[in-house]
């Protein structure tokens, strides 16, 4: 698991160790981490135009430096590597320069100019292999004022490698939230703690690769606000089979989908369901959809269904929504669902349902709610550019105002409950984004909840594996020479059913 810590926890934290600390010490390490995540780019050849092995020595290096720590940090991490021979220029932006940092800087033989020169800045940038973004930390506020949203627009279009400091300047710590003009880094140095901005789109988008650096912070942060989960965690939410388990201990999740008119939406979370590991599946749906499930899923057990549920045998999970249609009908089978005791997951056409039926939800058994922004939007009263753009809270509201576990699909998927760190996913490529793709997540979560996983590690273990299954149909074999993102094609719902097992076999190595 990755842990990310909001600004004011960061700041409480900074404030404890520095009273333990000699003077500088913090920021001697943050510079000390930064330099040398730059000084490997430099030498791995991946920094603008300088050959592999021609390292820091003879390198163009570009700081842009703002007025607070972050400018410091900056500066310092310039002097490290001027003193390793690199051609550093430091670009001044902002009310102040950090003394100290810019002392060094010029102690050790670089040169620094004034944003307010902009031909020397753009030329500066124009020919740097290498930029350092030290505008802004986690004392940003709103948009990127003059001259810093010029010089992050200069930033982003030139051929140089860039690193940003803590985080890209732009980018708000605590929420991803990009107002304007912002720094499209290449590599975040993050220091102490990941920043919950850092792993949330629009900000995750920003950051590119982010190292985290140690200077201490640890003991003193308290618990995370945010958190990426990672291959050995999902390893332990996914309920295996065990030596015991016969296909009822291992779970029977009952899928409630599809209709006379849509069909295709049964299929794929019927097929989520038994590629989750489900000991056995029951659905239940009108006459067509059922003989399409049959069809294309001969071990599910099927119920022909009107507008009960009672012949449909033991189950100890529902899923409920997709294609399920939004009309009287539909709304008596999720009543039925979620009047049970059972956890169930909503999706789709059930998430239109529960919008003017709220009251459904009034429940104690675990609720998982699978909305893309749109749903969420209805849910929540609001517009879906609005959820787009400020994820995090809204999936937090949701969860507070729902009383559900809510995994908001996107971009970045992202998994609220009340009492606990957001979840924010770590896989998923923009391919998943197919008709038919969210019916297969409902399902594999289903199976994750009918096998006995909590609410939020069923929905965090499913959100993994399925966008994991989604990059791996996306990009087939991985003989190839090319990076798995190059070789990405476009996919279908099916394949990333298909891709479900291989996905699973990552998680154990
Ligand atoms: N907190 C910590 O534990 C540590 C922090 N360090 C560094 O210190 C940084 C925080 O430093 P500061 O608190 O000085 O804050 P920043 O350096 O992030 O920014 C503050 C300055 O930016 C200006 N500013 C704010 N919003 C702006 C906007 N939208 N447009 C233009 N200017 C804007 C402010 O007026 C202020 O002068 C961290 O991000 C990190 O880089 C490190 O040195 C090590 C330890
Ligand atoms: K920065």
């Amino acid at each position: 698991m990755r842990y990310a810590h909001e600004v004011d926890k960061v700041r409480a934290a900074e404030r404890a160790l520095m009273a333990r600390s000699p003077e500088g010490a913090l920021m001697r390490r943050a510079a000390a981490g930064l330099a040398s995540v730059c000084a490997g780019l430099l030498r791995s050849g991946r920094a603008g135009v300088i050959g592999p092995g021609e390292g820091v020595y003879g390198s163009r290096v570009v700081l842009l430096a703002g007025s607070g720590d972050n400018g410091g940090d900056a500066l310092y991490a310039g002097a490290l590597l001027a003193r390793r021979g690199a051609h550093v220029t430091a670009v001044l932006a902002g009310s102040k320069t950090h003394e100290g940092g810019l002392a060094a800087l010029r102690s050790a033989g670089g040169r620094s100019l004034d944003a307010d020169d902009p031909a020397g800045s753009v030329a500066a940038i124009e020919a740097a292999d290498l930029i350092i973004d030290g505008l802004l930390g986690i004392g940003g506020r709103g948009g990127l004022r003059e001259p810093h949203a010029t010089l992050a627009g200069h930033a982003s279009r030139s051929v140089a490698t860039i690193v940003a400091c803590d985080l890209p300047s732009g980018v708000d710590a605590d929420t991803g939230v990009v107002s304007g003009a912002a720094v499209r880094a290449d590599v975040t140095v993050t220091f102490g703690t990941y920043k919950p901005g850092l792993f949330v789109d629009p900000g995750a988008g920003h950051a590119g690769v982010v190292e985290l650096v140690d200077i201490g912070l640890g003991p003193y942060l308290g618990d995370p606000d945010v958190v990426l989960p990672q291959a050995a965690d999902v390893d332990l939410w996914a309920p295996g089979p065990s030596r015991e388990s016969n296909k009822y201990r291992r779970g029977v999740p009952g899928v409630v989908a599809g209709s006379k008119t849509f069909t295709g939406a049964a299929v794929m979370s019927v097929g989520g369901a038994i590629r989750g590991g489900a000991g056995m599946v029951r659905f239940a749906s009108a006459e067509h959809s059922v003989e399409l499930v049959r069809h294309r899923w001969p071990e599910a057990v099927t119920s022909v269904v009107d507008t009960s549920l009672s012949e449909v045998g033991r189950v100890n999970a529902w899923v409920a929504g997709p294609g399920l249609g939004t009309g009287e009908h539909a709304e008596a089978l999720l009543a039925e669902v979620l009047g049970t005791d059972l956890p169930v997951l909503v999706d789709a056409d059930g998430l239109t349902v529960v919008a003017r039926r709220r009251d459904l939800l009034w429940r104690d058994a675990p609720t998982v709610l699978t909305p893309h922004a749109g749903e969420l939007a209805r849910l929540l009263g609001t517009e879906a550019d609005q959820v787009e753009a400020r994820r995090l809270e809204h999936v937090r509201r949701a969860a507070e105002e729902l009383g559900a576990t809510v995994l908001l699909k996107g971009s970045t998927t992202v998994i609220a409950e009340v009492g606990r760190p957001v979840r924010v996913n770590p896989t998923g490529t923009p391919r998943l984004a197919t008709a038919g793709s969210g019916d297969v997540l409902s399902g594999l979560i289903g199976a994750f909840l009918s096998g006995g996983a909590s609410a939020i590690d069923a929905a965090a273990a499913g959100a993994y594996l399925h966008g994991l299954a989604g990059r791996l149909a996306a990009s087939g074999p991985a003989s190839d020479e090319r990076p798995p993102d190059d070789r990405e094609a476009p996919i279908s719902a099916y394949d990333v059913i298909e891709a479900i097992p291989a996905a699973f076999r990552t998680l154990t190595g």
